[in-house]
């Protein structure tokens, strides 16, 4: 949030001249944009635009025709016959050039939405796949709040205000190529009259981001009071501590500012707009009197003067149109340069071997006996220290392995690394001999199946909270077998009995018909969902946190028999045949740790024990004193 308005500075500085060296950079990456979203609606655009303008000079030039004929010495019912042909054409003109300007909005509107889809895919394909520890570092979060707030909203705009300096833009040439035809002297007149326009214009909107700028922190502070009254999560507490006259109270203080800092620009940018209208009517007098005095003096004949009155109103309302957008155009390009800049950044750290491109992708064997952490070193980004220091792990197929140690010991990051979430700094991950950085990211986790410490209560129905989405042999009104054995593995089976709709019930209360789940319920569907997923390494971090003490002692008995489930001779489903899956335990309730193979203590990044629970009890270690402390507290021995 600190950078959400990061560009204040940039646009206050901005002047005139720094918008005339920049907007052709953008209009550019604007057409970019367009071409890419839909060619034949940006080309529509433009053509129909292009064609509109010509009917404007058209119907400019035809008027002269007509006043002529108005203007003549002959007798009124003949200078209105004469006239009815010029007539004619200003009446076609008009027509089509509204015909024209329509298609081109038309156009223009279908573009707005594609553009969208097209930015907002670019961003989320890029966020979904790169590096986890991209969303560890603070400067990366900063930007992509920035490219997903402002500057997501700032591409159709930037397209929008594009196509609006191109109308400005062909509006003036017409008129200004119609008052060329007419007479030379026309045309620097209508610019004389664009200078009070365009000043105005600027100053407005530099007040506008200076408002936006004094605002920064008063805005902030209401979107976090207003997301405090409104969202269900918060609403229990603002009840039982009754807080609500006091949040009220503070965002009217902040609401009432802001309404000052408001009501005090919109008198200032009155005042600006008035002193512009006066500037531009006094320009406008000005080219009056010259039209005037030519006409006096002879040098244009009456009926080229009332077109060129004409010519300089159509060319002020695009004058004004140009420069609104020229502005706008030039300050949504700097927001959309901020989307471009982070979808570059994040696209460059999507690690290689995830591109689909990649020349030199290795490939995990089908079936591996161990998995081997060697000498692993990582720190997260920004950490001054490291999380893991010199780690090293040698897990057999089939093996159940539990990590063991206080709270910020490594635990989870070790896993994760495990995993293939994040790569070590230093050091070596592979599974069957093969690195882990040799092969595709994607490989590995769909290897995987995790029960995370902190997982996702997923606003979707109870069977998609279990198969994310890959269900299997699901035949018509039958439930997918293999789900439902992951369900009743994890005690889901009881929870989803208790909906009303069974595994179709939405699992979010914010939708009708949505149910709310306890914490203990929410849990059991994590741990089915990692149960479901046949995957040859499972990792339990925390599964039984959230759990009741019967529900408990059964998942780590499964956890157990989980193990072994695939060892059956001749291979499961196709696969050939396997040791059985492997597990790899996190969890601070030790009882259920001694009957792991192997037992690995952690402590402050570093393995300081590891063995079999009879072998570190007798060590009389961290571990044994961890364990004494729990038994102890039980009463038993
Ligand atoms: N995303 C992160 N960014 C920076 N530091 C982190 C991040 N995640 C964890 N850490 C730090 O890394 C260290 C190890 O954390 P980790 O979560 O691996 O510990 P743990 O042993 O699993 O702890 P617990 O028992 O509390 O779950 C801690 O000091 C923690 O502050």
């Amino acid at each position: 949030m600190t950078n959400w308005h990061a560009r204040d500075k940039e646009l206050t500085e901005t002047g005139m001249s720094t918008i005339a060296r920049r907007l052709p950079a953008v209009i550019l990456q604007a057409a970019g944009l367009a071409w890419r979203a839909s060619r034949r609606d940006a080309l529509v655009t433009v053509c129909l635009n292009l064609a509109a303008g010509v009917f404007t000079a058209f119907w400019l030039l035809a008027t002269t025709g007509v006043l002529s004929a108005l203007f003549s010495s002959a007798p009124t019912p003949s200078r209105v016959r004469d006239a009815l042909p010029a007539l004619a054409l200003v009446a076609g003109a008009v027509a089509l050039r509204a015909g024209l300007q329509a298609g081109a909005g038309w156009a223009q509107a279908r573009l707005e939405p594609q553009v969208e889809r097209l930015v907002e895919l670019r961003l989320y394909e890029a966020t979904t796949a790169v590096d986890l520890t991209a969303l560890d570092d603070s400067d990366f979060l900063d930007d992509l709040k920035r490219a997903e707030g402002r500057g997501l909203m700032s591409a159709p705009l930037v397209v929008q205000h594009a196509v609006d300096v191109l109308t400005g833009t062909i509006g003036m040439v017409a008129a200004a190529g119609t008052l060329g035809v007419l007479h030379p002297l026309l045309l620097p007149l209508l610019l004389f009259t664009a200078v009070p326009e365009g000043w105005a214009s600027v100053r407005s909107a530099r007040m506008r981001y200076l408002m936006m700028l004094s605002l920064v922190g008063v805005t902030r502070r209401k979107w976090i009071l207003s997301d405090l009254m409104v969202e269900r999560s918060h609403a229990a507490e603002v009840r039982s501590f009754t807080m609500r006259d006091f949040l009220l109270r503070q965002y009217d203080g902040a609401a009432s500012y802001q309404r000052r800092v408001e009501l005090d620009v919109a008198r200032r940018q009155a005042i600006v707009k008035v002193t512009g209208d006066m500037l531009k009517g006094v320009a406008t007098a000005g080219v009056y009197v010259a039209l005037g005095v030519m006409l006096w003096k002879g040098a244009m004949p009456l009926a080229v003067a009332g077109t060129a009155v004409l010519a300089i109103r159509t060319g002020q309302t695009s004058l004004a149109t140009l420069v609104y957008a020229v502005n706008r155009c030039y300050e949504e390009g700097l927001y959309f340069g901020d989307y471009v800049s982070f979808c570059v950044a994040a696209e460059e750290r999507v690690p290689p071997r995830a591109l689909p491109s990649a020349k030199e992708r290795g490939r995990l064997p089908d079936d591996f006996a161990r998995i081997d952490v060697e000498d692993v070193t990582f720190t997260y980004p920004g950490s001054e220290e490291p999380s893991l220091n010199g780690v090293s792990l040698h897990v057999r197929q089939g093996e159940v392995i539990a990590l063991v140690g206080e709270n910020g010991s490594g635990k989870t990051t070790l896993a994760k690394i495990m995993a293939g979430l994040y790569d070590p700094d230093s050091g070596l991950v592979s599974w069957g001999g093969v690195p882990l950085t040799e092969v595709p990211p994607q490989d590995v986790w769909a290897n995987v199946a995790v029960i995370a410490q902190e997982y996702t209560h997923w606003p979707m129905t109870a069977r998609q909270n279990v198969t994310m989405g890959h269900d299997r042999d699901r035949a018509a009104g039958q439930e997918d077998p293999a789900m439902l054995a992951a369900a009743r593995a994890s005690g889901a089976d009881e929870v989803v009995d208790g909906l009303s709709r069974g595994y179709d019930t939405l699992l979010d209360r914010r939708f009708k018909g949505g149910a709310e789940l306890s914490g203990g319920q929410w849990q059991r569907l994590a741990v089915a969902r990692g149960f479901f997923r046949d995957a040859p390494l499972l990792i339990c971090d925390e599964p039984t946190a959230a759990l009741d003490a019967r529900a408990e002692h059964h998942l780590f008995e499964r956890i157990r028999t989980h193990a072994d489930a695939r060892a059956v001779p001749g291979g499961v489903g196709g696969r050939p045949p396997t040791g059985g899956r492997t597990v790899l335990l996190i969890t601070h309730r030790l009882a259920s740790v001694r009957y792991a193979d192997r037992i690995y203590v952690l402590e402050h990044g570093k393995v300081i024990e590891e063995g079999d629970h009879t072998a570190l009890m007798a060590c009389g270690g961290l571990y044994a004193d961890l364990y004494s402390l729990q038994a102890a507290a039980y009463g038993a021995t």
